[in-house]
């Protein structure tokens, strides 16, 4: 009998890469996990570090350093390539033309391998990382997702359950568009228990204020700055993001994440990868979700679309 295995790649074996396969080890998602570098020594020892938690997990997970003969039966490959990022700028976008030349090595050679399964892209830029591989790879667009507005999302939804003091995971909320300083919070569609927010607002402003909106969307962009400003990167957060969409794929969920995805006439765009509530399966990205946006919301959601849009010229494809 040929029972088939899980098996999920991570190329860059950096605090993200390996805070996801932690997250994964920790979790027993997935049968194996391949971890591919540059620095082919420290994949040595993580792999090592990672091996030693079995005893104390609910499953064996295998974890073998890998090479890009692994990609050829993964069912998912995890993109956190990178170079460092630099310190004081709190940019995402400057790490375009290093993440460029990444990219387009690592496609190329997960490509050679015949790869037909799913490539999550997390590097940054990642939403242009995410059309730039979609592009390199000639995958069908539902095999290629962008971590997108996943993290973003579950940020936004801690800086809400603070303020109104409820557990996060009852906070139905999204942040929507790039995965950077133009994306936006389409106030419209959260809810609280079943309640709008504006209601929530306006029955607790003794505690939550009058007017919490800015505050909660300026602590939901500057996050990722928060942490690494002081720690130097950020890696729990989007591992466990990442470790969410991997679910979602292998375990068929139908579960619907804010990913970064192909629109094809969705939202009056197409041939652009941006964030937007997704219906995710074991086909990857399988549906669109339309949002019915206030038109406030959606001049925003446009205006992410094109600042994303013009950074277009720049890839070479
Ligand atoms: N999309 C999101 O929400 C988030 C994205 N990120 C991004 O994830 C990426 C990784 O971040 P960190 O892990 O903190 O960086 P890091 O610097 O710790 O790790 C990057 C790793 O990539 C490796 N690498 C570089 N070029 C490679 C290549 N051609 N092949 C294989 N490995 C290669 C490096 O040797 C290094 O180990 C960055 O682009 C960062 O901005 C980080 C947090 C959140
Ligand atoms: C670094 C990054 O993209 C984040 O933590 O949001």
């Amino acid at each position: 009998m040929n029972i088939k295995k899980s098996k999920v790649v991570i190329i860059g074996a950096g605090n993200v890469g390996v805070s996801t396969a932690f997250c994964l080890v920790n979790q027993g998602i997935c049968d194996e996990i391949a971890l591919i570098d540059l620095n082919e020594e420290k994949v040595v020892g993580e792999v090592l570090d990672l091996t030693h938690c079995m005893e104390y997990m609910h499953r064996n997970v295998s974890v073998h350093a890998g090479t890009y003969d692994d990609c050829k039966d993964a069912n998912i490959i995890v993109i956190t390539a990178s170079a460092p990022m630099p310190k004081d700028k709190n940019d995402r976008l400057i790490m375009l033309d290093s993440s460029k030349k990444i990219m387009k090595s690592i496609v190329g050679s997960i490509m050679k391998t015949g790869f037909d399964g799913h490539l999550i892209v997390v590097s940054n830029p990642v939403d242009i990382m995410s059309y730039y591989a979609y592009k390199l790879s000639g995958l069908p667009a539902n095999q290629v997702i962008g971590s997108g507005t996943t993290l973003d999302t579950a940020r936004l939804k801690c800086n809400i359950a603070k303020r109104i003091d409820v557990d996060p995971r009852s906070v139905n909320a999204l942040v929507i568009g790039e995965h950077g300083d133009s994306e936006m919070i389409p106030w419209s569609t959260i809810t609280i228990g079943g309640k709008d927010i504006y209601s929530v607002v306006h029955d607790n402003e003794d505690r939550i204020g009058k007017h919490p909106y800015d505050e909660i969307k300026e602590a939901t962009i500057k996050g990722g700055w928060e942490i690494f400003n002081r720690k130097g990167n950020t890696c729990y957060g989007i591992a466990a993001s990442t470790v969410g969409i991997i679910k979602t794929i292998l375990y068929n969920e139908n579960k619907i994440l804010p990913v970064s995805t192909l629109l094809n006439g969705e939202y009056g765009e197409t041939d652009l990868y941006i964030s937007v509530p997704t219906i995710m399966d074991r086909s990857g990205a399988k549906e669109i979700v339309e949002l019915r946006l206030n038109e406030q919301e959606m001049t925003e959601f446009k205006a992410s679309c094109a600042h994303l849009r013009s950074f277009y010229k720049d890839l070479d494809i």
